[in-house]
């Protein structure tokens, strides 16, 4: 601590950036206290986000059964008429098991907390206005802004949380409507999209762009698209959304061309904006952007002003909280002069729809736009032996190999287990590994991890260059007496 200052760090916001942040410098015998205004801490992945989102579609492929439905038909279900109530019953389980996993990490560590809304007086100094309306200054020699971001509520939508909502307000819905309309269709929109499909509510896909999903290779958001119109889900894409009234007290979109996409409730997924509104930047030197997002030095998450660092959904791309927790650590160990070794170059992308889809590194087409040559090798999960016991029939994993080095380029997997089986490609990835680790390695046998091998051996077949048949061995000599 020094002489001016009451702690070491002060870290506003309690989700995955601040908490690693916060943890990390307490690690290194720093005196730390977090700021939260939220009711409890864990920041918008605890409460609104990720551990919301990802509950709500674990309940729903339990309880209708999800996972079975290929061997026992689309009609079964494990629970029949599974209500609101039913999926936040679990919910609230789960949130409370993590907020409690939380406080004890802090109070172990020593980190104090304090609740209130934080803003800056100075470089050095925020006041606090606390829930009973009292207002603390605290100082600190190193700050971390983790304050995350919120939805985008544009004014000319009609948010009334109620049937015309956003991803905050749909985790405590009362009721389940009989057809949701999406307004977005990116990775928010598009997984809470695919969870109410699969509850058998009737879901349109609304996107001003040509396509979804942009980032992730164009084979695999075909072969997800045609398994998501399979089971019913509509997409107005390309489709300018000119506003959203409310006839007969159901939302009605209004697109471009004079299309009306009616439903029951409308979920509007449009993009977030950056929490800063509240925290006076002008103050400490810093002022964001117009969605409220920071700068920041991306590999010491260091701002304009230096003993001040940002991390997280605040600094933009990529925000998640695998990426935002990692920053958080890097923020801490900078701020108090530990060497972190450079981040692995590749990181994956989860995305929890129904069915999930993973991908790390380089897609078809980036490998195309770089000029780089390249083969693919493709493996369906219905041709492993694990995927047929389960009863697979979607589910489909792709290598994007290097030509002229056989380096692993890239993996695309869209299927069952797609979030965890892609940590296998990203090790190999990032060691540098090539297409002969696959082909070489022993896997357990069934699993799905098996569909490297088989979409190895599927790049391997286009790859290799027929051998010329071996010539014929040699007559044997003549032996004589
Ligand atoms: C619906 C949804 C699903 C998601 N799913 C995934 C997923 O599956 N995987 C994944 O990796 N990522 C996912 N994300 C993204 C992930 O939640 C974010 O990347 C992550 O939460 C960002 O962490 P953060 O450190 O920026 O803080 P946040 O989690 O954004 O928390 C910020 C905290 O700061 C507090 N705060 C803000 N302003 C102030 C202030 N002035 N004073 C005091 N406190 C303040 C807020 O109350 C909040 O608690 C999802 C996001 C959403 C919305
Ligand atoms: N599994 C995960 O890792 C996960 C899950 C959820 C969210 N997140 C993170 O949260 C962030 C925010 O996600 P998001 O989905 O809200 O935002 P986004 O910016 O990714 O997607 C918004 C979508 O809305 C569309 N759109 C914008 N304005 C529109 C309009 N007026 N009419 C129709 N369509 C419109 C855009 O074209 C885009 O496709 C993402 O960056 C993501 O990284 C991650």
């Amino acid at each position: 601590m020094t002489e001016s200052h009451e702690y070491d760090l002060i870290v506003i916001g309690s989700g995955p950036s601040g908490r690693r942040a916060a943890i990390q410098a307490a690690k290194f015998g720093r005196t730390v206290l977090v700021i939260d205004r939220g009711a409890r801490v864990g920041g918008v992945s605890v409460h609104t986000g990720t551990i919301p989102s990802k509950t709500l579609r674990e309940t729903v492929l339990n309880l209708t059964g999800w996972r079975e439905r290929g061997f026992y038909g689309m009609a079964y279900r494990v629970k029949t008429d599974i209500s609101a109530g039913d999926l936040r019953a679990r919910l609230a389980k789960t949130l409370e098991y993590e907020v409690d996993v939380l406080e004890h990490q802090f109070a172990r560590n020593g980190v104090a907390v304090q609740r209130g809304l934080a803003h800056f007086v100075d470089p050095h100094r925020l006041d606090i206005l606390t829930p009973a309306g009292d207002t603390r200054t605290v100082s600190a020699d190193k700050i971390v802004i983790a304050v995350g971001t919120r939805p985008y509520r544009p004014p000319h939508v009609p948010f009334d949380d109620r049937i015309v909502l956003d991803s905050d307000g749909i985790i405590s819905l009362d009721r389940l409507p009989r057809a949701l309309t999406v307004v977005g269709g990116g990775v928010i929109g598009i997984e809470y999209a695919t969870i109410f499909s699969a509850l058998d509510v009737r879901v349109t896909i609304i996107d001003s762009k040509d396509g979804i999903l942009e980032f992730v290779d164009r084979e695999l958001v075909a072969n997800f698209m045609h398994q998501l119109r399979d089971h019913g889900v509509n997409f107005r894409l390309g489709a300018r959304l000119e506003a959203i009234r409310i006839e007969s007290g159901q939302p009605v979109a209004l697109l471009e061309g004079g299309q009306r996409v009616r439903g029951d409730m409308l979920l509007y997924t449009a993009g977030r904006a950056g929490a800063t509104d509240q925290l006076n930047l002008a103050a400490c030197g810093l002022h964001a952007d117009h969605r409220g997002r920071l700068k920041a030095d991306p590999k010491t998450f260091q701002t304009a002003v230096p003993h001040i660092y940002a991390t997280g959904d605040v600094i933009g791309f990529p925000s998640l909280a695998s990426t935002s927790l990692e920053q958080g650590r890097i923020a801490a160990c900078h701020a108090f002069h530990r060497d972190v070794p450079p981040a692995p170059e590749f990181f994956p992308y989860g995305i929890y729809s129904v069915p999930e889809i993973s991908t790390v590194g380089m897609s078809e087409e980036d490998a195309r736009t770089r000029g780089v040559p390249y083969e693919c090798g493709v493996a369906r999960f219905r041709e492993t032996s694990r995927g047929n016991i389960m009863g697979l029939r979607g589910g489909m994993l792709k290598l994007v190999i290097a030509l002229e080095t056989r380096r692993l380029l890239g993996v695309h997997i869209v299927g069952e287990g797609a979030t965890e089986l892609i940590h296998i490609g990203q090790a190999v990835l990032n060691l540098g590994g090539t297409l002969d680790y696959f082909l070489d390695a022993t896997f357990n046998y069934p699993t799905l991890a098996e569909a490297y091998k088989v979409a190895a051996f599927d790049a391997w077949n286009r790859i290799a260059p027929r051998a010329p048949e071996p010539p014929p061995p040699p007559d044997p000599p003549e032996i004589t007496p």
